[in-house]
């Protein structure tokens, strides 16, 4: 049995800097990955067989389009042969939220078939079916903070933000990723800013945050409960939302936040974590 967790995505900035002749959008991205998310179990098995369990499993089908067998079937395709696979995913993160579960799940599909198949993690082609799966899959099979570029697939990883507490907010609100890019009303606000990774947090933007209020409008009211909470150091909106977050300084203050958050709004999905 392999067991393969799937952590969390944070857009900790996100700057949009123009749209492609693809359709695509040119980004620079400060990504970063939290202690908790989804699990991927796999063991051999007479024939394929893919189940989803979890607080999230219903908002998916395990019949239907799944990033989880794409990339299993990617990985047979293009790397090497996998044997028959019973695949469980455990979804622990909403869905649609802004924090990658999915291409987190890819991800981890691909660390697993490497294992099974005897692939380097870094094998240029592992790279290269990530991509075709999703631009924040490349991310997500490196798993460490980094600085993204083009459509989040040209990765530089960056050091000094790991152990920060966090706390992740999303309003149960699922917000696909397509329509908030093209509520972007198409200005380059700049690239992102200079400096350690910190200071790149601190100083960046999310320039989807604005388009993805277009669409839930709700998400206003977490940045403002997050803006709120004694102690939080930066609280932005990640990916293409609608999931928050707020960085601490202080594990106390973070598990305080987390507490207060629960109190107010008892319907909203809340995870105190801490970057890695
Ligand atoms: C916005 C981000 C930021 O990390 O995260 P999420 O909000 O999805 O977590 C990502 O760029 C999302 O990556 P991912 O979810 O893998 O998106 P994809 O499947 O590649 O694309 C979904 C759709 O989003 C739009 N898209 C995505 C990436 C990009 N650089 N430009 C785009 O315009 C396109 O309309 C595309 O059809
Ligand atoms: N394993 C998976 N987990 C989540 N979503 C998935 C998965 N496989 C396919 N999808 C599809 O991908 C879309 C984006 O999912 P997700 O990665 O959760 O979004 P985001 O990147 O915004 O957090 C969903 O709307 C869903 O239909």
């Amino acid at each position: 049995m392999i067991v393969e967790p799937a952590p969390a995505k944070l857009n900790l900035a996100l700057h949009v800097r123009r749209r492609r002749e693809d359709g695509y959008h040119e980004l620079e991205t400060l990504f970063a990955f939290v202690a908790d998310g989804d699990v991927l179990s796999l063991a051999e098995a007479e024939c394929d067989r893919f189940e989803i369990v979890g607080p999230f499993a219903g908002g998916l089908t395990p019949d239907g389009d799944n990033l989880v067998t794409r990339a299993r079937d990617a990985f047979a395709r293009d790397v090497a042969a996998l044997p028959p696979l019973a695949i469980t995913l455990d979804k622990r993160l909403p869905v649609a939220s802004g924090i990658g579960g999915g291409s987190a799940d890819a991800a981890a599909m691909l660390r697993a078939a490497a294992r099974l198949a005897d692939v380097v993690t870094d094998d240029p082609r592992l790279m290269a079916v990530a991509a075709a799966l999703g631009s924040d899959v490349p991310a997500c099979l490196l798993g460490r903070t980094a600085f993204g570029a083009g459509r989040g697939e040209d990765l530089r990883v960056v050091e000094g933000l790991a152990g920060r507490p966090v706390v992740l907010v999303n309003p149960n609100v699922a917000v696909p990723t397509a329509p908030v890019f093209g509520r972007w009303d198409g200005v380059d606000r700049g690239p992102l800013p200079g400096g350690d990774a910190w200071s790149v947090a601190t100083l960046g933007r999310n320039d989807l945050f604005v388009p993805a209020k277009l669409i839930a409008p709700v998400i206003g009211e977490v940045v403002d409960a997050l803006d709120r909470l004694d102690g939080a150091v930066l609280v932005r909106m990640s990916g293409s939302g609608a999931t928050c977050f707020a960085v601490f300084n202080d594990p106390d203050a973070c598990r305080a936040g987390a507490y207060a958050i629960r109190a107010a709004y008892p319907a909203w999905w809340c995870l105190e974590t801490a970057l890695v």
